[in-house]
């Protein structure tokens, strides 16, 4: 059974770690600001997501909520980051364009990489993880000529957490009217 010490030392250890935790991810928004990703505007978003082998997300569009530019850090596994063109037009909906025509090509994601995604590939394109177990590093990698696997390696993946960090624009203000009269 834990006691009330324990339970209070366990709870002092978390707000530590959390705090540096904090303090780490403020240095790295502080450090993609600098690099000018969102202009002259400062990241002030942050989502974490984590991939067991063999999880994805669906191919989709950020969208307008957010200044166009996704900077994400890579922590633990790589993975793949597909793209693909999006459907235009009903005719290509009634010919059900299948997904892997639409692929225009993938960008693999190291283990402690910074990816900065902007303009075509932000606004244009949609991006998705593909939900497998392994990767062949292939010449579809946009970016496998600057990668530490060789083409033709197969790659496992173990659990990766993504920091997507952004900046969203303040774009509601909420006025508190409490007490005045209608
Ligand atoms: O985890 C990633 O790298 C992609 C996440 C993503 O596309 C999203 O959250 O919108
Ligand atoms: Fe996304």
């Amino acid at each position: 059974m834990t006691s009330f010490k324990e339970y209070r030392v366990y709870n002092l250890l978390l707000f530590i770690k959390l705090f540096a935790f904090s303090q780490w991810l403020q240095e790295q928004m502080d450090k993609i600001t600098a690099l000018g990703a969102f202009g002259d505007k400062k990241a002030n978003h942050v989502l974490v997501n984590e991939y067991l082998p063999g999880q994805g997300i669906m191919p989709h569009v950020d969208g307008p909520m957010f200044y166009p530019t996704i900077t994400t850090i890579n922590v633990g596994s790589h993975s793949v980051l597909e793209f693909y063109t999006p459907l235009n037009s009903n005719e290509e909906m009634e010919n059900n364009q299948n997904l892997s025509m639409r692929h225009i090509g993938s960008l693999l994601l190291e283990p402690r990489s910074l990816l900065i995604i902007q303009e075509d590939l932000y606004t244009t394109y949609l991006h998705g993880i593909s939900q497998v177990t392994q990767d062949t590093v292939s010449q579809d990698m946009f970016n496998f000529e600057e990668c530490k696997p060789k083409l033709g390696e197969v790659l496992t993946r173990e659990t990766r957490i993504s920091l997507t960090i952004r900046h969203v624009p303040k774009v509601l203000k909420t006025k508190l009217m409490l007490g005045r009269g209608r």
